[in-house]
């Protein structure tokens, strides 16, 4: 785990003690757009992006659960980092689920970055979007990637049809990511690597506040923002999947799990159990990366063999009113 400091690699862990023991989570470094406009700089074509994420990760899952529904999978290339974040940080390999770096044959990701950049100061994380043709980073800020996966490639995409941003939605969605972004997005990471009691317990507060207001709000209405799946759903489902085998333990946001509560629980099986989501989801690399990544969290590396998850099982929530569309 480290960063890149004037274009050199440095190993070293996040500084919570200058914030109180408080972990601080850093801007993107690349912040560009794909636009369908002619005179873009970044213009949608077949082939010209790639995409490297790492499964384990949550930001990226977001952007790669968006390439998927949208159909953008023969359009953007893929890369899949192990899961093991060492000392040289996220590194290509060939261990089962991960498929390796196609265009450079890179041995690690800040690698990608010093190619972009190189004097480039920051973070190395996933997901980065690289552009082939000016070869560089067009992004690294997963809310940006959605929001560009959703609408920029529709000329290209199988589903051009689905939108997770639509206009009428949108204050809607936007209020609710706020929140959901502060308090469990980033919240279970708060709590995780919080070195200072209060400053968990703080987090560990707003996570479970938040949990329980998403669950009353889903006891009356499908999805987040009313009758149809949006954007809001999918930031919100890739910690909610994660929650019961890593944040529940290793983060300890332990007041109680997914699977206890009564709404909560039946939502994340029925985003689960979208056609194309499950594929989606690995969950060895999620509990690889996390209980062995984080020395500091858990210094044996031992990755935990439960829990049992049922996300196959009926969602049971047929009775709350769905817009007629597929995803
Ligand atoms: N704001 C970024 C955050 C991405 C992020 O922090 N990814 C993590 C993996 S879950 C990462 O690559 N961390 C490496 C590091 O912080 O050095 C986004 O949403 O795209």
């Amino acid at each position: 785990m480290g960063l890149l400091i004037d274009g050199r690699w440095h190993d070293q862990w996040y500084d919570t003690e200058s914030n109180d023991g408080r972990f601080v989570r850093e801007s993107a470094g690349f912040r560009n757009w794909v636009e369908a406009r002619d005179d873009a700089a970044f213009t949608p074509e077949a082939g010209r992006y790639h995409l490297y994420v790492s499964l384990a990760c949550p930001w990226a899952h977001r952007a790669l659960i968006l390439r998927k529904l949208k159909g953008l999978e023969k359009v953007i290339g893929l890369s899949v980092v192990d899961p093991y974040m060492g000392e040289y940080g996220w590194q290509f390999s060939d261990v089962e689920g991960a498929i390796p770096d196609p265009l450079y044959g890179l041995d690690y990701l800040h690698q990608l970055y010093q190619k972009a950049a190189p004097d480039y100061t920051g973070r190395v994380t996933t997901p980065t979007l690289w552009d082939t043709r000016h070869e560089t980073i067009v992004s690294n800020e997963s809310a940006d990637i959605v929001r560009m996966f959703n609408s920029a490639f529709d000329a290209l995409a199988e589903h051009p049809e689905r939108d997770y941003y639509p206009e009428a939605l949108r204050a809607e969605i936007d209020a609710v990511n706020e929140r959901v972004y502060h308090d469990v997005n980033n919240g279970v990471y708060k709590a995780g690597f919080a070195t200072a009691q209060d400053a968990y317990e703080e987090a560990f507060t707003a996570v479970f506040d938040t949990l329980d207001w998403l669950d009353e709000r889903l006891g009356g209405q499908r999805y987040l923002a009313g009758s149809r799946v949006t954007e809001a759903d999918w930031r919100l489902f890739v910690t909610l999947v994660r929650f019961d085998a890593v944040y529940y333990s290793h983060f300890k946001c332990n007041r109680r799990r997914i699977s206890d509560y009564p709404h909560l629980a039946g939502y994340l099986r029925e985003l689960y159990q979208v056609p194309g989501v499950a594929d989606t989801v690995n969950m060895s690399h999620i509990k690889q990366h996390y209980y062995r990544s984080h020395p500091s969290v858990n210094p044996t590396g031992i990755v935990p063999v439960g829990p049992e998850l049922d996300l196959d099982t009926p969602p049971n929530r047929d009775h709350l009113p769905a817009d007629e569309i597929d995803a």
